[in-house]
């Protein structure tokens, strides 16, 4: 399905959940925020039919997200039942990867294809700081898990922060000569970061690239290993896997956007930096059929903006996890 900028619509990221077992700095202010009740959240059979309904108009691919996924009990239930839906060619997770190693292979099994793995630090004592709690070794043995069950690929991203990380990304980088993992540099994005921590903190994609460059040679141009998002990727010769960027900020890739964004309460939002959504949990407990919620996501479609604003600031009062990052 076309917008209204002529961009091809094929890409739905789901919110399955606000809550989360981690509280990331860039994304939850300190103080944590508050989860919606249970009952405000999409019913695995409520998510069913927007997917569905997405489907019957042309959405392709499918990305579960959160808060963390992981949290969600049965998540594999639901995977399962997007697989079992024609024209979903690709279901892929977003996660702290810290929930993985016990549920990998009953996630992987229920239909499952892909994995992308947060990690932004090889030091267990900034891990702890950027999370406020959590453990690196857990997030590593995510990783290992999602290697051995097999999936292809398996990308990490890793969101660079002046002062915190960008004294890593030479280190992070070489990961990919061994392993066939593929790290995504990421633009840190102004998200409900109103708190003193986000100022000053972004690092543009040219910067990162140079570092990496000096230090370990060329960056050459790579096919993207199977994916919908918005990085472009590269090799280090000889390297097993590739390292990509999300240029969010400095290069914005808005004019091929692709995608829609449901979140855990059951809005669609066209654009994740624009506050517009279009609810459909009244309509679907109100009865609403695969017909008229495909419908709304049309309506939701023809909403979407050309592009973010980022520079204007974040117009919104959740934060990144509570809109499904
Ligand atoms: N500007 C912008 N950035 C986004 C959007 N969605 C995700 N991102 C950023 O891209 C990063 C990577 O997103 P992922 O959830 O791994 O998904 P993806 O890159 O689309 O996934 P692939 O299909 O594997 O390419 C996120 O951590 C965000 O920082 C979006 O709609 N707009
Ligand atoms: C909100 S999290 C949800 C999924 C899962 N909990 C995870 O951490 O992968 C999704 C992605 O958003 C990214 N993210 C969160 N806040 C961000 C920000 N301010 N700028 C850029 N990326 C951000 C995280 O690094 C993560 O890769
Ligand atoms: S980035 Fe992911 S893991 Fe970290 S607080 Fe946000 S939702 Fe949780
Ligand atoms: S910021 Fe909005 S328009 Fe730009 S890529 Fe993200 S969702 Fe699409």
């Amino acid at each position: 399905m076309q917008d209204n900028y002529q961009r091809e619509i094929n890409y739905l990221r789901i919110s399955v959940i606000d809550r989360c077992n981690l509280r990331c700095v860039y994304c939850m202010p300190p103080e944590g925020v508050k989860f919606v009740d249970h009952k405000e959240i999409l019913r695995f059979e409520e998510i069913e039919i927007v997917v569905r309904a997405a489907a019957s108009i042309g959405v392709k691919k499918v990305r579960l997200t959160g808060g963390e996924p992981l949290v969600r009990k049965g998540l594999e239930n639901l995977i399962r039942r997007i697989s079992n839906i024609p024209g979903i060619d690709d279901i892929a997770l977003t996660t702290n990867g810290l929930l993985l190693p016990p549920h990998v292979q009953v996630l992987q099994d229920a239909g499952l294809k892909r994995v992308n793995i947060s990690f932004d630090t090889l030091d267990s004592e900034r891990y702890r700081e950027l999370t406020r709690f959590g453990e690196l070794s857990g997030a590593w043995e995510g990783i290992v898990a999602a290697l051995d069950a097999g999936f292809h690929p398996v990308k990490l991203n890793t969101v660079v922060i002046r002062g915190f990380n960008d004294d890593e990304v030479v280190d992070i980088a070489r990961l990919t000569l061994k392993k066939p993992l593929h790290i995504r540099f990421i633009e840190f994005m102004p998200i409900g970061s109103s708190n003193a921590w986000a100022t000053g903190r972004f690092v543009p994609a040219e910067e990162i690239m140079s570092l990496i460059k000096n230090k370990l040679g060329p960056l050459i141009p790579a096919k993207i290993p199977a994916g919908s998002g918005p990085a472009k990727y590269y090799r280090l010769k000889g390297a097993q896997g590739t390292v990509g960027f999300i240029t969010s900020m400095s290069e914005h890739f808005c004019s091929s956007c692709n995608r829609l964004r449901l979140t855990s309460t059951g809005s669609l939002r066209p654009c994740l930096y624009d506050s517009c959504e279009v609810d459909l949990k009244a309509p679907l407990r109100n009865g609403a059929g695969i017909k008229e919620i495909a419908a709304l996501i049309k309506k939701a479609v023809s909403l979407k903006a050309d592009q973010h604003h980022m520079l204007d600031g974040w117009q919104d009062n959740r934060v990144m996890s509570q809109i499904g990052g």
